[in-house]
């Protein structure tokens, strides 16, 4: 089989594709103005754009891959049908150029989960903080995060630049493509964490560390871009709240480049089908070089016992 029809690799290229039609679908919601906020829980909220999004992608990939395990964080019925040109089939070529790494050309479908977030942040999408959303799409093999999509629908939106938003991409062994990897600085250390799901154990987590800063942002995707981009050395978050669609991208892309996520105690979460959904022994991500272990060390035991 030639490596760039390999299954993985196709899955990839055209989650990119599913993921930049869902940005724009994201960005003509949000123009339009109705939000159509429904509140899922307690300060969990999602919008129209959350459930349009899921719908393109779903259906997206689910007509290419009838077979393909897709789970997605928004509940969706079946029965709504979904509009036309929201389905996109095509796969980003400039994916498919690339050579898969020999360990991942003849996985099976069946042996393949795709992990759909839709709108990551969306808590920060109704407050106008529109830099932290992110449509997020792991692929997951046999329980382990190996690749995904991050889109970033308002990247440089300030600028006044007619094209702003981004696309990335990775898979283990073949790296991340669709930004400038950095080292952030030495000599002090950033953490970032979450904005809006702050509780006295995500807190006491923080203190426990002493960082030199803390950057309190929205979205897991758009906290493991800020560890790629070398503005943090730390994604910390001390809380069951997130879930498999939250981490299964940002992991297999941070992976990817040599970072690391885990739970608090340094134990790696499974994404198999059949998983439950929230990663409640909480979040440690690290970015390339940064001592993974030495953070979960000094992270107090009644911490990592709570979240167990
Ligand atoms: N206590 C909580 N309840 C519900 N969702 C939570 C949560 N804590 C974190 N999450 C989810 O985890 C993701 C990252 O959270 P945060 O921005 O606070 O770091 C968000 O995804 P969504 O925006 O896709 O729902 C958020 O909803
Ligand atoms: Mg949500
Ligand atoms: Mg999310
Ligand atoms: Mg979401």
């Amino acid at each position: 089989m030639a490596s760039s029809s390999s299954l993985v690799l196709r899955i990839i290229a055209s989650s990119v594709t599913a993921a930049n039609r869902a940005g724009k679908i994201i960005r003509d919601i949000l123009t339009a103005g109705d939000l159509g906020i429904v509140e899922k829980g307690k300060n969990d909220l999602q919008t129209e754009a959350d459930r349009a999004a899921q719908r393109c992608i779903v259906a997206s990939l689910s007509r290419q891959y009838p077979n393909l395990n897709i789970i997605g964080e928004e509940e969706q019925t079946s029965n709504v049908e979904v509009p036309s040109d929201w389905v996109v089939t095509d796969c980003e070529q400039s994916v498919l150029l690339n050579e898969c790494p020999p360990e991942y050309q003849q996985i099976p479908e069946e042996d393949i989960v795709v992990w759909v977030d839709p709108l990551d942040g969306t808590s920060e999408f109704t407050q106008g903080l529109l830099e932290h959303v992110t449509v997020l799409i792991g692929v997951a093999v046999k329980g382990k995060a190996i690749g995904g999509v991050i889109h970033q629908p308002y990247y440089n939106y300030k600028s006044n630049s007619n094209s702003f938003g981004r696309t990335i991409w990775g898979l283990i062994g073949l790296g991340v493509e669709g930004l400038v990897l950095q080292a952030a600085p030495l000599g002090t250390f950033i953490v970032t964490t979450t904005r809006s799901h702050s509780n006295t154990l995500v807190t006491s987590a923080l203190d426990a560390l002493h960082p030199d800063e803390v950057l309190r942002v929205g979205g897991a995707g758009y906290k493991v871009l800020l560890l790629i981009e070398g503005k943090a050395h730390a994604y910390v978050f001390a809380s069951a709240g997130c879930k498999k669609w939250d981490t299964c991208a940002p992991e297999a892309i941070l992976n990817a480049i040599g970072g690391k996520l885990t739970n608090l105690s340094g134990v790696p979460y499974s994404y198999d089908k059949d998983v439950q959904f929230p990663n409640s022994g909480g979040v440690l991500a690290t970015a390339k070089g940064i001592d993974h272990d030495d953070i979960i060390s000094k992270i107090p035991q009644n911490i990592k016992e709570a979240l167990k």
